[in-house]
């Protein structure tokens, strides 16, 4: 959720567009609940693009194979120790276009969804040992954002600029920023509906 937000400060015009995403879901006054989810395509592709650019771990939990397999021309023998860099696959330059920056666009398609059907980002693995609480991180994850960003507008502390926001990451089990972020909150909606 810090990671999201950092990059939506970072980058107005996606905090902008996420904003205007919700204000038309919820223009009726009521406050976002988990029904509405699966209408907020571009808060969810921000979602994605973030775990894109700093997904949870650098790799997922290690993991051994249980027989010989080829991927990609490479043979991974039995039991081998299998690391996936998931960092590496978010940046990958063959892969993404201009990869370092926030673009929630890459990702608007028909259809929205956090797990990739190419496995381009596997925010929360895949097969047999993937995350089992995927679906609630995911409402968590909309609910909480959508909720912060609907009812407030967020900027860095003056005299910061956006550009200011620093999204190097720092060492750790979950790969925080290397700065915490912090930003002003100022409300956006009428009096009556705090
Ligand atoms: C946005 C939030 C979350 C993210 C990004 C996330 C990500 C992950 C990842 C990457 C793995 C490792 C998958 C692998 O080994 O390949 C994992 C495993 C796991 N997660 Fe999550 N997770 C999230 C939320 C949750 C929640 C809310 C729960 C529980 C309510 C949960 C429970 C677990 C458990 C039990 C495993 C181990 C599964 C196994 O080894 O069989 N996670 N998660």
């Amino acid at each position: 959720m810090e990671w999201c937000m950092a990059e939506l400060i970072r980058n107005p015009k996606t905090l902008k567009k996420a904003q205007q995403e919700l204000d038309q879901l919820l223009a009726d006054g009521h406050t976002l609940q988990e029904s509405d989810l699966p209408q907020l395509r571009y808060l969810k592709a921000a979602v994605k693009e973030t775990f894109r650019l700093h997904p949870v771990g650098g790799f997922l939990i290690p993991h051994e194979s249980i027989r010989e397999t080829k991927i990609a021309g490479y043979i991974i023998p039995k039991n081998s120790l299998v690391l996936i860099n998931t960092h590496g696959l978010g940046r990958n330059p063959d892969v993404w276009e201009n990869p370092l920056q926030f673009m929630p666009e890459r990702f608007i398609g028909d259809k929205v969804e956090l797990r990739d059907a190419e496995f381009r980002v596997v925010p929360f693995g895949s097969g047999k040992r993937k995350c089992p609480g995927a679906p609630l991180g995911q409402s968590m994850l909309l609910l909480g954002l959508g909720r912060l960003i609907h009812d407030f507008n967020w900027a860095p502390p003056p005299p910061l600029l956006p550009t200011d926001i620093d999204v190097m990451e720092a060492n750790g089990m979950t790969t925080p920023p290397a700065t915490p972020l912090k930003a002003l909150a100022t409300p956006r909606l009428p009096h009556h509906r705090y």
